[in-house]
């Protein structure tokens, strides 16, 4: 901070917020401490909660030059008081600073990581900042000493279950069911022995999972049934041990489902599938990875990590021919199913999908894909490491026979460290160019950082 100086011995001047939302500031003599709850270019003073020879752990006591960023948080349930809810960790600072930030990281690990620098920063894709989170789970816990049940996330740092009545990230009318989530787990047999509720919103069914260790009693399935009555929409599927277990309670109804109306594409699925947690924000991801892709009638498309064809579907809208790879059989057998129910309705591109562990590959396997003009790259956290590898050693040796490298790549990263590894692979061992490169608030208020990134083959 420029007026550094002027900050008295007992006070600290932030300087930064690190992936966890905490504040960072240096002491004099170079100690970096991180302040739970401080913002940028404040100065506050804190209650050291840890001590170690290079860095601190500190809690925020008062703030005494505050941020224009700062903002009061929307929910009661968010801050640093005890019981307070882990769920969101920037409530504090304003959505814009938000993203801002984001984008900082995201730049940041592609030049430190991966020495990559994108030719263009593309304006970050937004989306509402509230009521955006369709996929959730919730702890459930009885409490006997405060005679309740408790719905909700972990408290902050903590395995105890948030006492919250209210959330404002997840959509409004699931908000609402929390109370009554709670007094039908605390009148129910099974009170001690259901420990989750997950939550997977379709665009209008509601999917509550129930993870119970015992099975239900007569009477707990007819309360189960009485609350889906008495709150339109709600979905009961009960999962007695793995997720392979999950199954719906009652057959009929409208099927859990979300919709990609730019492309004409429906989306049935299950609560246990991987699905985007943000539905607008999924939206204007496909359509805006496609516009990227810019995918032709005389082209073929690989779509990499592609779960249940999300991205696949819209893309055989448009290509040549499709390929969609998995690692998960459940996700492939739902991708066919949802290819099957598109294709009967509209003109789709041939489209065929495999399930294979993409941590593992090797160039021969890359050839006997077939070479595509363009690539779409969505991996979990751990990154496409291997893919790039691939990409990386088939440069090195001129290609291969009847093989060509994908002309261009769309990556889509929910972790911008495995991001720029892969992009330091691809720029600078595959031969592409990182064409352009931007922030996608999927998650607000929390630290996790989504993105995408163009690669060019650079002849
Ligand atoms: C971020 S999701 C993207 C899914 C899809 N593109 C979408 O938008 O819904 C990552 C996908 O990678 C899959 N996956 C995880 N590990 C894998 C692996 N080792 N090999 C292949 N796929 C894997 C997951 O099952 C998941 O479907
Ligand atoms: S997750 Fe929900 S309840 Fe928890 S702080 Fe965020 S908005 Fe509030």
């Amino acid at each position: 901070m420029k007026d550094k100086e002027s900050v008295p011995a007992d006070r600290l001047a932030v300087d930064a917020l690190d992936l966890e939302a905490q504040g960072v500031a240096r002491r004099e003599d170079g100690k970096v401490v991180f302040i739970d709850g401080a913002l940028p270019f404040e100065v506050v003073s804190a209650q050291v909660m840890r001590r170690k020879n290079n860095w601190e752990q500190a809690k925020l006591v008062e703030v005494h030059r505050e941020s224009s960023q700062r903002v009061r948080p929307q929910c009661p349930h968010f801050g640093l008081h005890e019981g307070a809810c882990g769920g969101c960790k920037m409530q504090h600072l304003h959505p814009a600073a938000q993203v801002a930030m984001k984008q900082r990281v995201l730049e940041d690990n592609l030049w430190h990581l991966g020495k990559v620098k994108p030719e263009l920063v593309m304006r970050p894709i937004e989306g509402p900042a509230w009521g955006y989170r369709w996929r959730a789970r919730f702890s459930v816990r009885h409490v006997r000493k405060k005679e309740t049940v408790l719905v909700g996330f972990h408290e902050r740092k903590s395995r105890y279950v948030a006492d919250i009545r209210e959330c404002h990230v997840v959509p409004g009318h699931v908000s609402d069911l929390l109370l009554p989530l709670r007094a039908l787990i605390g009148s129910m047999d099974a009170i001690e022995t259901c420990p989750q509720i997950e939550l997977a919103c379709g665009d209008e069914v509601t999917a509550l999972v129930l993870r119970h260790l015992e099975p239900l009693s007569t009477g707990d399935l007819a309360k189960l049934r009485a609350f889906a009555q008495e709150h339109p929409g709600v979905q009961w599927w009960l999962q007695p041990k793995g997720p392979d277990t999950v199954r719906l309670l009652d057959e009929g109804g409208p099927a859990l489902g979300y919709s990609l109306p730019e492309f004409g594409i429906d989306m049935p699925f299950r609560p246990t599938d991987f699905t985007q947690v943000n539905p607008h924000i999924n939206r204007v991801l496909v359509s805006t990875a496609l516009r990227l892709l810019d995918p032709r009638r005389d082209e073929r498309v690989i779509d990499w990590f592609c779960g249940l064809g999300n991205f696949t579907l819209p893309l055989a809208t448009r290509a040549r021919e499709v390929l969609g790879i998995e690692g998960s059989e459940a996700l492939v057998a739902r991708s066919r199913q949802n290819l099957a129910l598109n294709a009967a309705r509209r003109p789709l591109a041939p489209t065929t999908f495999a399930a294979r562990n993409l941590f593992e590959m090797a160039p021969e396997q890359l050839v006997a894909d077939g070479a595509a003009e363009k690539w779409l790259v969505d991996p979990p956290r751990e990154g496409a490491f291997a893919l790039a590898k691939a990409l990386a050693d088939l440069h090195q040796q001129a290609g291969a026979e009847g093989w060509q490298a994908p002309r261009r790549i769309v990556y889509v990263s929910c972790n911008p460290a495995t991001l720029a590894r892969d992009a330091g692979l691809l720029v600078h061992q595959a031969g592409y160019r990182c064409t352009a490169a931007g922030v996608v608030n999927m998650f607000p208020h929390t630290a996790h950082v989504e993105s995408i990134a163009v690669f060019e083959r650079a002849d």
